[in-house]
């Protein structure tokens, strides 16, 4: 049932439409995970319907699921190889376009599918800008096997780290541990203020049990953030632009929407 959209939900809405203009014919495309990328994923569908053709990997199985439900071309990475790009949301971005990812637990596969792509643009309402990386926490995906000594050996990494608290949490959901698409476990490192994000990364992944941290370092190339009134910011690393647009408020999925994520 078509229901009005949440000003949140609008503003990713927008964010997601707009990014969608980055995809030309014949593209392979990298499909993002949660519900900012659900709205670009429902409208890439649109656009194929209309005639658009383009390969779609997805970043998670539930937008892989989306996305065949809506008619996109889905394949796998190694059938792809490499993508022209891959739009998807983000937890929080920093001024240089560092973020913070994961918060949906897809950060694994989303940043295989973001290095492998040429560009990677990330849709964001407001609330996702940031001075500094850190007031959300930051996904860690670690095997389950010798979880605690993971646990230990990341405690050691964050106390000398420029943060400002060091909890670690292991993600939950319906009473047993969280596990992502790969089978792993989630921590949850509630840090505060990230100081050095570059650095934190390569010393998160160096613990054995690491697999990979939600820090996207040197990845993201354009921001699309859209505002619950209409504006849009295009914000684009190699030029340093920022470019303010109107969007139409008319369209029916600005306006309404089957459900987010
Ligand atoms: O694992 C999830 C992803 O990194 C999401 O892109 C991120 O959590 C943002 O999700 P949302 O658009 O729902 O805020």
């Amino acid at each position: 049932m078509p229901h009005p959209l949440t000003p949140g939900d609008l503003a990713k809405s927008i964010a997601a439409r707009r990014a969608c203009d980055y995809v030309e014919d014949g593209m392979k495309v990298g499909l993002g995970t949660g519900s900012t990328a659900a709205f670009m994923v429902r409208h890439l569908g649109q656009l194929v319907a209309d005639g658009l053709r383009v390969t779609c990997v997805p970043t998670s199985a539930r937008t892989g699921a989306l996305a065949r439900s809506v008619g996109l071309q889905v394949v796998t990475l190694d059938e792809a190889r490499w993508l022209d790009l891959t739009i998807d949301g983000a937890d929080e971005f920093d001024r240089d376009f560092n973020l913070i990812k994961g918060g949906g637990g897809a950060l694994l596969h989303e940043k295989i599918v973001a290095a492998a792509s040429e560009r990677m643009v990330v849709i964001a309402d407001p609330s996702k800008r940031v001075e500094t990386l850190g007031a959300f926490p930051l996904p860690v995906e670690a095997v389950a096997f010798g979880l605690q000594s993971t646990r230990a050996a990341i405690a050691e990494i964050l106390a000398s780290a420029d943060v400002l608290n060091r909890s670690v949490t292991l993600r939950m959901e319906d009473d047993a541990p969280y596990a992502t698409d790969e089978g792993n476990r989630i921590l949850d490192l509630d840090l505060g203020r990230i100081g050095d994000a570059r650095r934190l990364s390569i010393q998160l992944n160096q613990i054995p049990g690491v697999v990979e941290n939600g820090l996207f370092c040197d990845l993201c190339d354009i921001v699309v953030v859209g505002h619950p009134d209409g504006r849009i910011e295009l914000r684009d690393l190699a030029n340093g632009t920022v470019i303010e647009e109107r969007a139409e408020m008319d369209e029916p999925d600005n306006i309404f929407a089957e459900s987010g994520d």
